[in-house]
């Protein structure tokens, strides 16, 4: 069943958004549960992505509604870094820049700013290399230091794309356990991934299909072996 409108963090209404002469998401009703984590699933080019640009306000709405419990801005790590990996950051620098929504890039860190990417970097594990620069990294150190900046933001709302895809299974995991605490603490988590099993360990999930909600609500409801076979249009098991 789902939840009570006021403990909706979004609600999506008949959504339609995409790109120039490029529709995407088709009469979106869907919403996101606050303080928990919602997973979103769908094949290749579904709108999982596109759905996280109009989550986070980058990515306009062309038709329908958008109604969101959160007026601060979302944290939002992407699937690549916008930064290039020839310029010289470390890890620290990447995190502290999660702070920039806060103070802008000019302004001073406080002590508060400083203890908040400390503590995110140790969340993450990857304190040991504060000191690294970004473009030396492994593929699953630095999405650790992306997800570390996302959550050095402390937004209410945090959009991550395909956050464990490519790591191993215990940085995995220690990037589910973060998300995981993150939504203990009040934050409300949307994830797009390819990963069911860490789609399974959501509160909520939202299948997608050609741009169109296929459905939503508890993971071991919606991600049935059915509905699997008919998005993927084969076999692929629910875990
Ligand atoms: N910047 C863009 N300009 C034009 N079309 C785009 C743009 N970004 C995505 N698209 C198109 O929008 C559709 C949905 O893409 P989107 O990235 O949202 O899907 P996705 O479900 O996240 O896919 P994937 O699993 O491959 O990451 C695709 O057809 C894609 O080609």
């Amino acid at each position: 069943m789902p939840p009570p409108p006021e403990q909706q963090a979004v609600e999506l209404r008949s959504a339609e958004a995409g790109y120039p002469l490029r529709p995407v998401l088709r009469q979106l009703t869907a919403s996101v549960p606050q303080s928990a984590i919602t997973a979103v699933v769908g094949p290749n080019g579904s709108g999982k992505s596109t759905l996280l640009s109009v989550l986070a306000g980058v990515l306009p709405l062309t038709a329908g509604t958008m109604e969101r419990a959160h007026t601060s801005r979302p944290g939002f790590v992407l699937q690549r870094s916008a930064v290039s990996d020839t310029f010289p950051l470390t890890v620290r620098d990447t995190v502290t820049m999660g702070r920039w929504a806060h103070r802008g890039p000019w302004r001073r860190l406080t002590s508060h700013d400083r203890s908040v990417v400390e503590r995110c970097m140790d969340r993450l594990g990857i304190s040991d290399l504060a000191g690294r620069q970004l473009g030396e990294l492994s593929g699953g150190q630095r999405q650790r230091a992306l997800v570390a900046q996302g959550l050095a933001q402390e937004a209410g709302l945090f959009l991550l794309d395909e956050p464990t895809t490519g790591l191993d299974i215990r940085a995995k995991e220690g990037i589910l356990a973060v998300l995981d605490g993150a939504a203990a603490d009040g934050v409300t988590v949307v994830q797009a991934t390819h990963d069911l099993v860490a789609a399974r360990q959501a509160d909520h999930c939202l299948l997608l299909r050609d741009g169109r909600l296929v459905a939503q609500g508890a993971p071991d409801v919606v991600l049935t072996d059915e509905a699997l076979r008919h998005i993927w249009d084969f076999p692929v098991a629910a875990v």
